[in-house]
């Protein structure tokens, strides 16, 4: 074991394979070394790959049994315990808090993932389709080897999102806390499929400005309020047209189109395009935008 400098907390940082058994190859104190080597005698068994998971780091650099890679992923564990405690913030109404940086990242599970965490953002009205495209892309990307998982409003509002109603401020609640979960899913390398109304354009532009440029893809499912209506897969146009909802979407509450997404599926009165092919037109953006590697 290999102990840097005198220790406040020590840090350990061991590693999970059965060839190690969780023996702690360092403790860990100091923010300031740049490299660490560590020798580990069992190593020569692994293939490279191997090795590399079983210090759980990507990107660090192998010489035989001796491992010797960045120690930034360190610094960062060291940092929460030392010189960066102090950096608080607030954020709205959290006072007090303070950012803790992982030592895996984003791109350390693209990497495990072979693909890269974004946002396919579907909007349009009640009976446009979206859940329908949202389930019929996430089999399709499923069955390349894609991880994805599908944020379905209606879904949401069955849990994190029951407090809230379908009047406006709950709509601009209920669309930024699923852009907020979005953000995670993605953070987490997934692909994530949101289907929700979402009729405010402010409200997804900034779901949109919550990520990286490139990691929010915006598909509007185009569709006359005739055709869903005629559709009314539960009987709610027909609710609302008999005033018995009040405030639904293309009926007597607004939605405002995208002005300027990555994807727009258009549906015609006749010549209707099916779920299948939709789904093909935004696997195929996915693979030409290169989202389906990592
Ligand atoms: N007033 C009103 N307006 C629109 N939709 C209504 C309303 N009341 C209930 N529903 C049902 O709720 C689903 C929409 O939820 P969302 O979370 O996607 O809506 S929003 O983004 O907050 O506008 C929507 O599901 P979809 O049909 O899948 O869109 C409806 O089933
Ligand atoms: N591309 C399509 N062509 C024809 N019918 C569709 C298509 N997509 C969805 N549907 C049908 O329209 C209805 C509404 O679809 P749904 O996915 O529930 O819409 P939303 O989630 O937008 O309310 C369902 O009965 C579904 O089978």
């Amino acid at each position: 074991m290999t102990t840097l400098n005198a220790v406040r907390r020590p840090l350990m940082w061991g590693v999970s394979s059965p060839e190690f058994e969780s023996r702690p190859l360092i403790s860990l104190s100091s923010g300031k070394l740049r490299f660490v080597t560590v020798w580990g005698d069992n190593a020569t068994g692994l293939d490279r790959s191997r090795r590399r998971r079983s210090l759980g780091v990507f990107g660090g650099t192998l010489m035989g049994s001796r491992f010797s890679r960045s120690i930034k992923a360190m610094e960062d564990c060291a940092s929460i315990s030392g010189r960066n405690l102090h950096q608080m913030s607030t954020i709205g109404n959290s006072t007090n808090i303070t950012w803790h940086k992982s030592s895996v990242e984003k791109l350390d599970r693209q990497e495990l993932l072979q693909q890269r965490g974004c946002v396919i953002w579907i909007t349009g009205l009640s009976g446009s389709g979206k859940s329908t495209l949202a389930c019929a892309l996430s089999q399709r990307l499923h069955l390349r080897g894609k991880l994805t998982y599908v944020l379905d409003g209606d879904n949401v509002r069955h849990g994190l999102n029951s407090d809230l109603s379908f009047k406006a401020e709950d709509r601009a609640e209920n669309i930024r806390r699923i852009g907020e979960v979005a953000k995670l899913f993605a953070d987490a390398g997934i692909i994530c499929i949101a289907s929700l109304i979402s009729p405010y354009r402010k409200e997804r532009d900034a779901c949109r400005a919550l990520l990286s440029e490139g990691d929010f893809v915006e598909v509007y499912l185009d569709v006359p309020l005739q055709v869903c209506e005629s559709r009314d897969p539960k009987g709610l146009y027909k609710l609302a047209r008999a005033g018995k909802i009040k405030g639904f979407t293309g009926i007597d509450d607004p939605y405002e189109p995208p002005l300027n997404c990555e994807i727009v599926l258009k549906q015609k009165l006749k010549d209707i395009v099916s779920p299948c092919e939709m789904a093909e037109t935004v696997v195929s953006y996915l693979e030409e935008e290169g989202y389906l590697q990592a």
